[in-house]
């Protein structure tokens, strides 16, 4: 017997081939087909069952988070997983972990920041997780300002080591994941003080926990910082404290990479700049950027399979009522995150591709697009996670009051998901970082300094900053030449006109205080550019498959005019476009949604998530809601008894005492 599908009208309804839009969402076929494998062997195995984890108390829920670490560990080795497969593997797993911060930030530091000795002597172990580690910056009472971390690492020329301190409150490491229960190692970041002078901020490879006992060393304090927001959620991560009270580690743990310290306790900086320090974040905004497609993908895919099982109002004689996704309201607000999904996908790719470019220059020790990487990562995790996060929230109302319980999958996705708009670099603090390198950038217009990479539409200053838009009917819109143009003018004319704010000050520092809101929107502006042109480019492309590079290209358009019409403002107020050629991008975005509306389901059926990954009975498959909702409800424990417990206590006096009153 063939399998419900109440979706099935709708897949018909698409107009392109499926399984080729799959390959183009996986990258690759060959990362389609690993990507396929690994999520049904996670879908498979019971001990990746997740559908109770908000009913779990947080103990519970720690020990089955290292339950399913250790058998994905067990996984890993057993079918002799790649790298790749096994982070696919974490990721479908989708339980935020210790793992994840030992192979995302303390394996990337190590290699990032250490020297082939160094590499030599930590790799192997962790690479075997014979050591587990995590990634010790953020304090009590600094995180966004890593200079103005308190913890010294004060080197004794006497014995050879290192003193690692905690000498206030303030100091105590706080928010690093791993840290709390698990890990063994951590790589410390730490004041280095030699000779009685500060060098600013180093990491060093510090043990904490005994190997046979898991018992904290001499001299180190350590522990869980709390439960955080939502249930489940990052719940499972043991984000730690930890105190040094004069712990001694040798001189070879510093990372000496950047900077060493000789036997003799004299401080040397080598050619490598200052900020490679930094580069382990580089590393992980490359992959949040990644990792925010999928997260917005899951709650599109969600919020659109039930928006075309739901029906409300306009039924005609009887007939079946409209389905919501037909509401205009609902596609507006629907298919733009549809649209952002794939723009995030797209550039996500290229982010990688300029993270391996810019790494494979590091190991030359070419630093000259270190620069740009920086702002790339930075300005593209901020804004790919504040639009996913918020449109998370948004996913939730377009499902209305169903979207609120819990088994909808989306208040744990939203509760996991938002913290990424804080970690690795508050996303306003990570924007500010933007602009600061766009200032720049226009401050050496004038300099014969070509700019380059995401910048060089800004060598076409001076003709962005006179060009008038073309734009007489809607459809002109769908030109690539004009929106590029348009998204191009605003950018530069935004920047500078915030440089020449900026100039009207005596101490720029002033200025750039001053004038931070607006320079925020200006990064925004830049960052939006950068999808654009790239979803434009991926577009150039040969993609095959019938009817694929046209959706595609729909989507584009949706993305880019979308935005458009939200900061109308801008491209209004810099000139770069009329009011009424604004309108005529709003036309052309509706006439662009009612293309997209057929296609709607197989675009995130592309997705090819697993109803295991969704977690959503909301965006199951087969799109058989009412039943499971119905049958879910009594799975609850509150329904495992009929009289509630409390009642004789509680209920019952109260209800009594209403017969009572009511008596008298
Ligand atoms: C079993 C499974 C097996 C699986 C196996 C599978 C294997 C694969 C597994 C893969 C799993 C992955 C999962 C990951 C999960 C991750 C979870 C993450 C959790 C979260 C972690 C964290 O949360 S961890 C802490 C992050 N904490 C920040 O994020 C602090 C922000 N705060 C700053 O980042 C700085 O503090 C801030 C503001 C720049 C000011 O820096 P500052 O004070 O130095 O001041 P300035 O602004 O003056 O900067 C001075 C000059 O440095 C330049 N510059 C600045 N940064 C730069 C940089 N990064 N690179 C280059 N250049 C940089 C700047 O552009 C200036 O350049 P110039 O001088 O030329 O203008
Ligand atoms: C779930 C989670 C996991 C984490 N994991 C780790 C980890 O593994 N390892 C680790 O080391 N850290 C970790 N962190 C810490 C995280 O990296 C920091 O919280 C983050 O970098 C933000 O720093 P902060 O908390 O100091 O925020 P603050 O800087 O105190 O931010 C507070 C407010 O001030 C604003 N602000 C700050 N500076 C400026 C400025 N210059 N200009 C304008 N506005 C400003 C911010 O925009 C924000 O609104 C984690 C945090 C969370 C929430």
């Amino acid at each position: 017997m063939e399998a419900l599908d109440y979706h099935a009208e709708e897949r018909r309804k698409a107009e392109f081939n499926l399984d080729e839009m799959k390959i183009v969402w996986a990258g690759s076929r060959r990362n389609y087909e690993l990507s396929d494998r690994v999520a049904r062997l996670v879908a498979s195995d019971p001990v990746f069952r997740k559908d109770n984890r908000t009913m779990l108390t947080r103990k519970d829920l720690f020990k089955d988070t290292l339950r399913k670490a250790a058998h994905a560990w067990k996984r890993i080795i057993d079918l002799r997983l790649s790298e790749e497969e096994a982070n696919m593997l974490r990721s479908y797993v989708d339980q935020p972990a210790f793992t994840d911060l030992h192979w995302g930030m303390f394996i990337p530091a190590i290699k990032g920041q250490g020297t082939s000795e160094q590499h030599e002597k930590w790799l192997p172990m962790a690479y075997k997780m014979q050591i587990i580690g995590c990634y010790a910056q953020t304090e009590l009472g600094h995180g966004s300002n890593v200079q103005g971390l308190e913890t010294t690492a004060t080197f004794d020329p006497q014995t050879d080591e290192f003193d690692l301190h905690s000498p206030t409150l303030t100091s105590s490491k706080w928010w690093p994941g791993g840290l709390g229960k698990v890990s063994t190692h951590a790589v410390v970041y730490a004041r280095l003080i030699t000779g009685g002078q500060d060098h600013g901020v180093h990491g060093f490879i510090v043990q904490l926990r005994g190997l046979d006992d898991h018992l904290p060393l001499p001299g180190i304090t350590v522990g869980d910082i709390g439960m955080k927001f939502g249930s489940g959620a990052y719940n499972s991560m043991d984000n730690g404290l930890l105190r040094f009270d004069h712990v001694r580690i040798p001189r070879n743990q510093m990372l000496m990479r950047v900077s060493q310290v000789t036997r003799e306790g004299k401080f040397v900086q080598s050619d490598v700049p200052r900020q490679l320090v930094y580069g382990t974040m580089v590393y992980v905004r490359q992959t949040i950027v990644s990792d925010a497609s999928c997260a917005l993908a899951r709650a599109v895919c969600i919020a659109t399979r039930y928006s075309a099982v739901r029906r409300q109002f306009g039924s005609q004689n009887g007939g079946p009522e409209i389905q919501v996704i037909d509401y205009k309201t609902q596609q507006s607000r629907l298919f733009p995150l549809l649209a952002s999904a794939y723009a995030f996908r797209f550039v996500g790719e290229w982010l990688k591709w300029l993270y391996t470019d810019v790494t494979q220059r590091l190991q030359a020790n070419d630093f000259s697009t270190l620069p740009e990487a920086h702002a790339c990562t930075a300005g593209l995790k901020s804004m790919t996670t504040s639009v996913t996060a918020d449109a998370i929230e948004e996913c939730r109302k377009l499902c209305g009051g169903h979207g609120y319980l819990s088994n909808s999958g989306l208040p744990e996705l939203f509760a996991v998901y938002i913290p990424t708009c804080t970690y690795e670099g508050d996303n306003v603090v990570l924007l500010l970082q933007v602009a600061r390198f766009l200032m720049k950038t226009v401050s050496q217009l004038g300099s014969g300094k070509k700019p380059v990479g995401t910048t060089a539409y800004m060598g076409r200053a001076e003709h962005l900053m006179q060009c008038r838009c073309e734009v007489e009917m809607a459809q002109d819109w769908l030109k690539p030449s004009t929106i590029l143009e348009a998204f191009e003018a605003r950018a530069v004319r935004m920047s500078i006109a915030c440089a020449k704010s900026l100039g009207k000050f005596s101490n720029p520092e002033d200025g750039f205080a001053e004038l931070s809101p607006d320079l925020v929107e200006v990064a925004i502006a830049h960052c939006q550019l950068i999808v654009v042109s790239k979803f434009l480019e991926k577009l150039q492309q040969d993609i095959p498959g019938k009817g694929v590079k046209r959706q595609l290209e729909i989507l584009c358009n949706v993305y880019a005019l979308h935005l458009l019409h939200k900061h109308l403002g801008d491209f209004v107020a810099t000139g770069c476009i009329t009011p009424n050629q604004g309108a005529l991008a709003n036309e052309q975005l509706r006439l662009l949604y009612a293309q997209v509306r057929p296609n709607a389901i197989a675009l995130v059926d592309a997705f090819n998530y697993t109803d295991h990954y969704l977690g959503s009975i909301l965006g199951c498959y087969d799109g058989n809601v009412y039943q499971k909702l119905y049958q879910e409800a009594w799975k609850d424990p509150l329904n495992d008894t009929v009289v509630p417990d409390g009642y004789l206590e509680y209920l019952r006096p109260i209800l009594k005492q209403h017969i009572r009153t009511a008596r008298l």
